[in-house]
């Protein structure tokens, strides 16, 4: 589920490189629009990844899509997870489509969660109409697995979420209660919640980057992917129904994953929000060219230091860490917009900069270089037009306040007991009218 640029330079990556890759097929379906279907399908699912290296570019052909499929298909989807041949779905619907609240569970109160909630325990899938949210067609999909018996099966998430099995575990299992006490029962007994921490940088795939395949490789590919040729992907937890071998590959499978995951969380990730908010409020437009910035290099290396700090339990070589991100950040041939990084900010901050903040402050210290963070983000609301994150309504009236009022509105929004904290709360002002007074990181 999710059939953006990341599943297919990720997963549908991995499973090409798999030694068994002969032996399995991805049937790819889209979240919200048809169109990534349509032109997939319209190419028999193939589709060139071209790997950006700052010497040049690579070229491969990918076969392991063999259905693109439109999300809006339930049915299809639902007869693709009642059948026993299906072993595993990988997830890729990002952050804001877990529908979470503040404390990371499932917030049944967005409409579309709500309306899904009421459509499934009317009678799973007696409805004329169907699921709209990821999370509603995966557990009415499941209703069908258990219905015509096919097995247990894996859910792998590929999100870029804290703990993301156990959140994607929690957000069905939320879900599955509501519609019948017996499908969660079942769920719980035959569904394995894959944790992951998943890593390469794709953007978004240009207009140009479709000419610059046909021009090196004489065929028009109208759905290429354009990605680093750093690759990493660690997973932890069963595959009742078995997997690609994906290690083949370079996949690692590991018992502990949450030091893997923070690290890439708040390394990469964290230091990806910071130059998004802070990048664009100093008018820069891809990673590359904020990092180049002293002003925003310094921000992410203070925040780095403070992250670094409540990193533990694994071989994780910080420092080698640091440098392979400092080199791939500024790999300048891949132009990864600061605009898309910024989307779904109140999601994202609540992994990549609150947790390095709350670690840092019940240690005795500040957590200056997080709250930064915070504080660009809270700048950058009242700078960008047309917001996408799922509060923008409530981040909107926010920002019709001012001052101190603002501001604890915004935090609020991120976590209550933030906007509560007047400690914080004057940190991050603090912060915050450094970048407006100069338009500069202090
Ligand atoms: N792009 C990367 O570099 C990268 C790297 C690591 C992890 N990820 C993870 O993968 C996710 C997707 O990234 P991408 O680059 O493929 O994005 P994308 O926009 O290309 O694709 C996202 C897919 O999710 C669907 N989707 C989006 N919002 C949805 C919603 N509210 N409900 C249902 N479906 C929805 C879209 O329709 C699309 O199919 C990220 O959010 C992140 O969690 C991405
Ligand atoms: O994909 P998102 O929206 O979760 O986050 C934006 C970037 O930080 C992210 O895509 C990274 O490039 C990626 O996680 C690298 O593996």
């Amino acid at each position: 589920m999710g059939l953006g640029a990341f599943h297919r330079s990720h997963q549908a990556w991995y499973t090409q490189h798999a030694g068994d890759a002969g032996e399995w097929g991805i049937a790819a379906f889209t979240g919200r629009r048809p169109d990534a279907a349509k032109v997939l399908a319209a190419q028999d699912g193939l589709y060139t990844v071209v790997e950006r290296a700052d010497a040049g570019d690579s070229f491969e052909v990918i076969g392991s899509i063999v259905e693109a499929v439109d999300g809006a298909d339930v049915d299809r989807f639902v007869q693709l997870l009642a059948a026993p041949l299906t072993t595993l779905i990988t997830l890729t619907i990002t952050e804001a489509a877990y529908r979470l609240d503040v404390d990371g569970k499932l917030d049944s109160r967005a409409p579309d969660v709500a309306a899904d909630l009421a459509l499934l325990s009317g009678g799973v899938g007696r409805a004329s109409s169907k699921p709209t949210t990821p999370l509603g067609r995966l557990v009415l999909g499941l209703a069908a697995r258990r219905d015509s018996d096919a097995g247990p099966l894996a859910v792998v998430c590929c999100d870029n979420l804290s703990n993301n099995g156990t959140v994607a575990r929690s957000a069905v299992m939320g879900m599955a209660k509501a519609v019948d006490g017996g499908l969660a029962a079942w769920v719980d007994a035959n569904v394995s919640f894959v944790s992951t921490s998943v890593d390469r940088i794709t953007p978004r795939t240009t207009d140009a980057d479709i000419d610059a395949v046909a021009a090196a490789c004489g065929y028009r590919d109208e759905s290429p992917v354009v990605t680093e040729p750093f690759h990493n992907w660690v997973l932890s937890g069963d595959f009742p129904a078995g997997r690609p071998r994906w290690e083949d590959a370079g996949a690692v499978f590991v018992d502990e994953i949450e030091p893997y995951e923070n690290r890439k969380l708040w390394l990469l990730n964290g230091a990806h929000s910071l130059l998004a908010y802070a990048g664009q409020l100093l008018g820069y437009k891809t990673v590359a060219e904020a990092l180049a910035d002293d002003s925003c290099r310094r921000a992410v290396e203070d925040f780095w230091d403070e992250a670094a700090a409540n990193l533990d339990g694994a071989d994780l070589r910080i420092p080698e860490y640091r440098a392979a991100l400092l080199e791939r950040f500024g790999n300048s041939r891949i132009a990864h917009h600061l605009a898309q990084i910024a989307m779904d900010g109140s999601a994202k901050l609540r992994m990549r900069a609150l947790p390095v903040l709350r670690a840092e402050r019940a240690a005795g210290r500040s957590g200056q270089a997080a709250a930064r963070m915070i504080a660009a983000w809270s700048a950058y609301t009242a700078t960008a037009t047309g917001l996408q994150d799922p509060q923008a309504a409530d981040i909107a009236a926010a920002n019709l306040l001012s001052g101190r009022a603002r501001l604890e509105a915004l935090l609020d929004l991120l976590d209550p007991e933030l906007g509560a904290d007047s400690g914080i709360v004057e940190l991050v002002e603090g912060l915050s009218e450094t970048f407006a007074d100069a338009g500069h990181l202090s």
